[in-house]
């Protein structure tokens, strides 16, 4: 049901499965060297999700590289599993990746290079909690009913700038933000935390939600068994498993 994407310096791919099975999800791991081979393995599956890491040493920039290669290869085959209502998922190395190849946020529809993750305004590297404000006006399946809450950063280049280099667009349009910052600590534009592509079945954030879904993963130890970032990848799981 639920390829994660790994190899080459990804490395949360192992906490991003976990999240995944605690939410009731079945998950394989695929290396990218198999799915360029053979990129239609990507019909077995409703959700492909891009895990956190420093895929290639984030040489020229957190997930260019990772980011040419899977538009290269594999823009096809994810535009068809999006296009039969599967889910996309990119998580701090994987938002960076899907932001630079312009899956995201894709206002076009044409994959252009509209945004950027570039480096954090202190020019340092934070490992952090922060708080996250859930966009509702995103009609996104991935956010859908979840409250605000706290998340684990680990990023270098987070800040995120909307270039519009392709659009004419000034701005990311409001409705395509998921999450924000309460407390910017990047520099983002408009506290930008995570957004949506317009069908909102692609979501990327910088926040690592996947290792926030037991209560005593954050920094107060909650009593509480789950973590609210396991919400998210709940409702990923009712998406596609419910009949529409
Ligand atoms: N945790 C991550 O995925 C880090 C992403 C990227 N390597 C950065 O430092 O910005």
């Amino acid at each position: 049901m639920i390829a994660i994407l790994t190899g080459y310096g990804i490395n949360a791919d192992k906490e991003l499965g976990e999240a995944f099975t605690a939410a009731g999800g079945s998950v394989e791991f695929v290396h990218l060297r198999d799915l360029i081979d053979d990129p239609s393995m990507l019909e077995s599956f409703r959700i492909l999700a891009f895990p956190g890491g420093f895929s290639f040493g984030d040489h020229i920039g957190s997930g260019t590289i990772l980011g040419h290669m899977v538009k290269n290869h594999l823009q096809d085959a994810i535009n068809q599993l999006i296009q039969r209502d599967g889910l996309v998922l990119g998580i701090c190395n994987g938002f960076q990746t899907l932001v630079k190849m312009g899956l995201l946020p894709n206002t076009q529809g044409d994959w252009s290079n509209e945004a950027s993750l570039i480096s954090n305004e202190s020019g340092l590297f934070i490992d952090d909690w922060v708080g996250l404000t859930v966009n509702t006006l995103n009609p996104s399946p991935w956010i859908r009913n979840m409250p605000d809450f706290d998340c684990p950063i680990r990023h270098g280049e987070g800040k995120f700038i909307y270039a519009g280099m392709n659009a004419e667009l000034k701005e990311l349009p409001k409705e395509l933000v998921a999450f924000r910052y309460q407390d910017n600590p990047n520099g983002s534009q408009d506290d930008i935390a995570g957004i949506t592509d317009p069908s909102g079945r692609v979501l990327g954030m910088m926040p690592h939600p996947e290792a926030f879904i037991r209560g005593e993963q954050h920094p107060r130890r909650l009593k509480t068994s789950q973590g609210a970032g396991l919400s998210l990848f709940r409702n990923a799981v009712a998406y596609v498993s419910s009949d529409k």
